[in-house]
C-alpha cells in the first residue's frame, strides 16, 4: 500500500484510457495496426510499444500522429478532420486508427479495471469530487460502455479541448479546466495518470499530488515525468 492522506484533497482528476479502463491496450493495438500498414509501404521497421509510450500515449490523436511520424523523419500534410481513412494525411491516418479502435470497442465492449472501480466507490463514499480528463474524443463513449459515467461531476475530453481550444497533454490546460469546473484549487486536487505526457501535465499544473499508474510506461519514466508516487494498480492507494 502507498499511503495517501485523502483528507488533504478535495478532488481527484482521473485520466481514462489505461487508468480507469483497459482501453489504452485497444488504442495501442489500433495504432500499431494502422502505422504498421503505413510503414510497410515506406520500408520502415514496425511501430513498437516503445514508440507508443514515447510518442503517442496520452496525447490528442493528431498530436500523436505528428509526434510519431517526426520520430521516423516523416512529415505529412495535416489534411482536414473529415479526410477519408485512405488519405495520406495526419487526419487520414488518425481516422483510420479511430475506425480500428471503434470496431474493437463495439465488438468487445469494455469494463473498468476492478481495482479502479473499488477506488471510485471508496472516493464516492468519502464525498470526494471526481472528474475525467482524457485526450480521447471517444472518452464519453468509453465511460458509457464501462457503466461509470455517473461517477464523475465533469468530463473534459478531446472534444472539449477542441471546442475550447485547449492545448493537449503534456500541457496542463485540460486538467486545469476540470479543476475550474469542479471549483477546486489545483493544490487540493490529485491527478491520476498512466502516460508520461499526462503525468507531465499534472506536474505542470502544480496539482497537489500526481499518481502514476504503471501499465507499461515504466516506473522510472513516470517518476522522471513528475509522478509523486507510482503504483501498479489503484487498490494500492485505497483510503
Ligand atoms: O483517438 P482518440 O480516441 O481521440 O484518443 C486519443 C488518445 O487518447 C489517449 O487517452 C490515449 O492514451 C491515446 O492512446 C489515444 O491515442
Amino acid at each position: 500500500m502507498v499511503p495517501v492522506d485523502w483528507s488533504d484533497f478535495d478532488a481527484v482528476l482521473f485520466d481514462l484510457d489505461g487508468v480507469l479502463t483497459p482501453t489504452a491496450q485497444i488504442h495501442r493495438t489500433a495504432w500499431a495496426q494502422m502505422f504498421d500498414a503505413f510503414l510497410a509501404g515506406r520500408e520502415q521497421p514496425p511501430f513498437t510499444d516503445a514508440d507508443y509510450f514515447a510518442h503517442v500515449d496520452g496525447r490528442p490523436r493528431t498530436d500523436g500522429v505528428r509526434a510519431f511520424l517526426a520520430s521516423r523523419g516523416v512529415t505529412l500534410p495535416d489534411g482536414e478532420p473529415d479526410d477519408p481513412e485512405d488519405a495520406e494525411t495526419v487526419n487520414g491516418l488518425g481516422n483510420r486508427k479511430n475506425a480500428a479502435f471503434n470496431a474493437v470497442l463495439a465488438r468487445d465492449g469494455i469494463a473498468p479495471y476492478p481495482a479502479s472501480a473499488r477506488l471510485l466507490d471508496a472516493l464516492r463514499r468519502r464525498g470526494t469530487a471526481m472528474a475525467v480528463v482524457s485526450s480521447s474524443r471517444n472518452a464519453r463513449l468509453v465511460l458509457d460502455a464501462a457503466g461509470i459515467s455517473d461517477d464523475f461531476a465533469c468530463v473534459v475530453d478531446g472534444e472539449d479541448a477542441a471546442t475550447h481550444q485547449l492545448a493537449g497533454k503534456p500541457a496542463p490546460d485540460t486538467f486545469l479546466r476540470a479543476a475550474e469546473l469542479l471549483g477546486v484549487d489545483p493544490a487540493r486536487a490529485v491527478v491520476v495518470e498512466d502516460a508520461t505526457s499526462g503525468v507531465a501535465a499534472g506536474r505542470a499544473g502544480r496539482f497537489g499530488l500526481v499518481i502514476g499508474v504503471d501499465r507499461g510506461a515504466g516506473a522510472a519514466a513516470l517518476t522522471g515525468a513528475g509522478a509523486d508516487v507510482v503504483v501498479t494498480d489503484l487498490d494500492e492507494v485505497l483510503p
